[in-house]
């Protein structure tokens, strides 16, 4: 185990067994995570981005090897640990401070202060007034805010977030891109970000790893230059080296395709 890191797979391999047989999605991934990272996972549609972020969160536990999170071998699913998804799953019959609180109220550790505590991380979060509002009068950026209230309410240590911004317009999306990273770092969270779009890893994340399928495995990585770790995405997207960057990405993808590993996305 490497001492200094919050997520670690081990010699990772997850087989999905179903009617028809058995399926390797993943195949010998030995990953490690620091306390405080942004990593991002890219790589050609079917290539286990989904299947890695699950085993991270504890939904299922691998064929082989093992998930530590904080050094602890992972059996299940952990309040240090939240989710973001693409479709922001908030109950259209509950008010926004109702589904902020949801998270709270299911790892029963809801308190008379929660509620104040609910309503700050709306505010924050560039919600004010919303809190008595139902989801289907907000936009889609609003709804994702929201649902990004819900996961930090709980104050998980992990962020794992998968393509949270790809349903919504470019510039809401940019956005909110600016929102999480500035909001994580003051946080001090560390994130795992699954994403298609090569700009986004390379404006939000400090490291971005490549996957290739058949089965998935690590293809290769890029650490992000410092200078754009340091800034918001907006600045970051305007540095030269956010080009490099790019180019770095779109070379591993081509060299996946054309080593016959899958289409790039
Ligand atoms: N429950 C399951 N049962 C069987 N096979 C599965 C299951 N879930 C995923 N797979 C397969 O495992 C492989 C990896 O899937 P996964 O969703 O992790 O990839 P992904 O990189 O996230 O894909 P995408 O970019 O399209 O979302 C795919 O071939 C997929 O069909």
């Amino acid at each position: 185990m490497t001492q200094t890191a919050i997520l670690e797979l081990q010699q990772v391999t997850h087989v999905y067994v179903h009617s028809k047989g058995a399926f390797t999605a993943v195949e010998n991934i030995d990953l490690q995570v620091a306390p405080g990272e942004f990593l991002a996972l890219v790589g050609p549609s079917g290539c286990g981005k989904t299947t890695v972020l699950n085993l991270l969160a504890g939904l299922f536990l691998p064929t082989v090897g093992a998930v530590l999170l904080e050094g602890e071998k992972v059996a299940g699913p952990s309040p240090k640990v939240g989710y973001m998804l693409q479709q922001d799953y908030l109950f259209p019959w509950r008010t926004i401070q109702n589904n902020t609180l949801l998270g709270l109220e299911i790892q029963k550790t809801l308190q008379s202060n929660s509620i104040d505590k609910a309503v700050k991380l709306l505010d924050e979060l560039g919600l004010p007034g919303t809190a008595q509002r139902y989801s289907y009068e907000l936009s889609g950026g609003m709804r994702q805010r929201a649902a990004l209230a819900r996961t930090l309410v709980t104050e998980p240590q992990v962020l794992l977030l998968d393509e949270p911004f790809s349903a919504l317009d470019f510039h809401i999306k940019l956005q909110l891109e600016e929102l999480v990273k500035s909001t994580l770092r003051r946080l001090g969270k560390t994130a795992v970000l699954v994403t298609h779009d090569l700009q986004e890893a390379a404006a939000m994340c400090d490291r971005i790893i490549v996957l290739q399928p058949g089965p998935g495995r690590i293809h290769s990585e890029i650490v992000v230059p410092d200078a754009m770790r340091q800034v918001s995405p907006q600045m970051a997207r305007s540095m030269p080296q956010f080009l490099e960057v790019l180019e770095q990405l779109t070379a591993a993808l081509q060299s996946i395709d054309t080593e016959g590993g899958g289409g790039v996305e």
